[in-house]
């Protein structure tokens, strides 16, 4: 099978909900990023075949986001063009989908990635409200309608927010979090800690140059304000200070408050694949490439966002390498609870026999995870959290010089996902 290259590779700054893109849509931020992808890219528009992208909370007027970037981009009419979803992975699935078609030799380039707005939401209706809804059009007379209107009471009349919660057991991710630090006996000030550092690491890595060629200023309209940088980082606020928040999620013995939780966020990112052999043959140069992936799906009661300590060890068999082998590990941080609780899993000798293994997955090197922060710092727009990860992996393996870098995420639906992405020294 042709190797995957990555040979692009862009996000947009990510902005707190109702700050920078308020009224921006995740369409809006995807055609902005792919745009700039577009021009910054040696790539001919012509060679991109395929553009494959993801939104978490989907635009009801334009469901498959991709082909409307396509259409309102520089890219040939002829560009195919699909969406695809998997909650807080659905960037790695737009990757991994993209790559399948270029190792299967059809197609040998295109750009996956996602987007999504925590600003400009699909307000819903109630389903009363709904069913009225239809039943008026189809009524024959003011006297039928009238009839339809009478009968639905007020309270039906409330718009609907879309909920950050699980379908099937109703609880929120928050709730979730509180679930496994509990289980896990995640202490409030380990989780405080990792918040902190994860804001400092993310505010040096902007002081240092790191995002620089990575991270493109938002300009062009519809943004209220333009941004060259996240608005997420609250480098400035010290430790004792995440103290003073109360538990947003169990309010009375709970320890997941706003600060150890990723903000709700707005933001796109995207990579460009070529199979390796076309990007050779049009002498592009290649950033980095994909050398495995894998998932892995688990009960959504308890430890539903544990999906990275199950995903991990099969992408490293898959591999062929050990978790010591790699020279950085880049893990969604969607709640300072859930990361530690993830990190505790795959250093657990006991979770190692749960699995069937006889050693401990390993020990995780801190000066190696997450080395430019994380999503508490950056802030997680639902589709974009996964190509910003393999893109802080390419970022850290170019600065050291080339190596492997493991990414992973945790996803609603008990989903997880793992990816092995490498640099050549
Ligand atoms: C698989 C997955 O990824 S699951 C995860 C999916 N994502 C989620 O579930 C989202 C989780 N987060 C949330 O739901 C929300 O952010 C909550 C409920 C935790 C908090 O909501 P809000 O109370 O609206 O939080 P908000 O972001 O406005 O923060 C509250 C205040 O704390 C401040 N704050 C937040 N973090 C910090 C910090 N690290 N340091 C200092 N101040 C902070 C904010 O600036 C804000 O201050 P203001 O009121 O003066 O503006």
């Amino acid at each position: 099978m042709p190797r995957v290259a990555i040979v692009a590779g862009l996000r947009t700054p990510f902005a707190r909900q109702l700050t920078a893109y308020q009224d921006a849509s995740a369409l809006d931020l995807g055609i902005s990023l792919v745009s700039e992808i577009l021009r910054r890219s040696p790539v001919a528009l012509s060679e991109w075949q395929q553009v494959v992208f993801g939104q978490v909370i989907q635009m009801p007027r334009a469901p498959n986001i991709a082909r409307e970037i396509v259409l309102a981009s520089r890219l040939p009419v002829s560009t195919d063009a699909y969406s695809v979803t998997r909650a807080c992975a659905t960037s790695f699935q737009a990757l991994t989908s993209l790559a399948q078609g270029i190792q299967t030799g059809a197609i040998d380039a295109g750009i996956a990635g996602g987007a999504d707005s925590s600003s400009v939401l699909p307000i819903g209706v109630s389903k009363p409200f709904a069913k009225a809804l239809v039943q008026l059009s189809k009524a024959k007379n003011m006297g039928a309608k009238m009839s339809i209107l009478r009968r639905l009471p007020w309270r039906h009349l409330l718009p609907v927010a879309p909920a950050v919660a699980e379908y099937s057991t109703g609880l929120t991710m928050g709730q979730s979090a509180e679930q496994m630090a509990k289980s896990w006996h995640i202490s409030r000030q380990a989780q405080d800690e990792f918040a902190f550092r994860s804001h400092q690491l993310a505010a040096k890595a902007w002081q240092e140059g790191n995002h620089r060629d990575w991270v493109m200023p938002t300009w062009v309209p519809p943004f209220a304000a333009g941004i060259s940088q996240d608005n997420t980082i609250r480098a400035d606020v010290a430790l004792k200070r995440y103290q003073d928040f109360k538990p947003a999620f169990d309010k009375r013995g709970g320890s997941v408050t706003a600060a150890n939780s990723t903000p709700l966020t707005d933001g796109a990112a995207a990579i460009g694949l070529m199979s390796e052999h076309k990007a050779k043959e049009l002498g592009i140069p290649v950033l980095g490439y994909i050398r495995s992936w894998a998932y892995h799906a688990k009960a959504v009661q308890q430890d539903m966002l544990m999906g990275p300590a199950f995903a991990i060890p099969k992408v490293l068999d898959m591999a062929g390498m050990t978790l010591a082998d790699c020279n950085v590990i880049e893990m969604h941080e969607a709640f300072a609870a859930q990361t530690l609780a993830n990190v505790q899993r795959l250093e657990s000798k006991q979770f190692a026999a749960e699995i069937g293994r006889t050693e401990a997955i390993g020990n995780i090197d801190m000066d190696v995870f997450n080395p430019y922060g994380g999503s508490l710092a950056y802030g997680h727009p639902f589709a974009a959290t996964g190509v910003r990860l393999i893109l802080q992996a390419l970022q850290f393996l170019k600065h050291r010089g080339g190596g492997v870098g493991l990414t992973s995420a945790c996803a609603a639906g008990g989903l997880g996902v793992a990816m092995v992405v490498e640099v050549e020294e």
